[in-house]
């Protein structure tokens, strides 16, 4: 509990990683995490003294066996979300170029969505405000990309 008696503020970066076709991939949570069985961006824990980049890019090797770089993580949008025992922060990335061949490294099923279609999908609670705003914020990075 923090002085004012609020929660615990906890930081997760994640990453909406596009592929050539515009679709995004979301991740299956393993049976035996919090939350399993639900879709969520790639991404994870903050640690301390880490950077919300640095924690994505350890992240993304670990989970999916990629590479990326800094440069190529954009700002895209986040998450703030009140969980019973913490309330989430996740700033949110785009990334549209890695290196490696993408692996399940942790078993967890992967799949390449729509963003339209991301709203088939049982997301963590802290995402579902995503679904409706991904389809017109990839919209926008898309136009502004097709710019330089
Ligand atoms: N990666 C990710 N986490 C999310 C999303 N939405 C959401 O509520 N979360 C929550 C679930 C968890 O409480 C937290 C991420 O923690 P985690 O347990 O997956 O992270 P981690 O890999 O660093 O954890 P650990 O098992 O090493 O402790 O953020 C999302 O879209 N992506």
């Amino acid at each position: 509990m923090g002085h004012d008696g609020g929660k615990r503020v906890m930081l997760v970066a994640a990453c909406v990683l596009i592929d050539a076709q515009d679709r995004l991939l979301i991740t299956q949570r393993p049976e035996g995490k919090p939350l399993a069985g639900l879709w969520e961006f790639p991404g994870g824990k903050v640690e301390r003294h880490e950077t919300p980049e640095a924690a994505l890019i350890r992240e993304l090797k670990e989970e999916l066996g990629i590479a990326v770089s800094e440069p190529g993580l954009i700002p895209l949008t986040f998450a703030s979300h009140a969980y019973p025992s913490f309330h989430l922060l996740m700033p949110v990335y785009a990334c549209r170029r890695w290196q490696g061949d993408m692996t399940a490294h942790e078993g967890q099923a992967l799949a390449w969505v729509g963003a339209e279609a991301l709203s088939a999908y049982a997301m963590p609670p802290a995402d579902e405000p995503l679904k409706e705003t991904l389809p017109g914020l990839l919209r926008l990075l898309g136009e502004s990309d097709a710019g330089d």
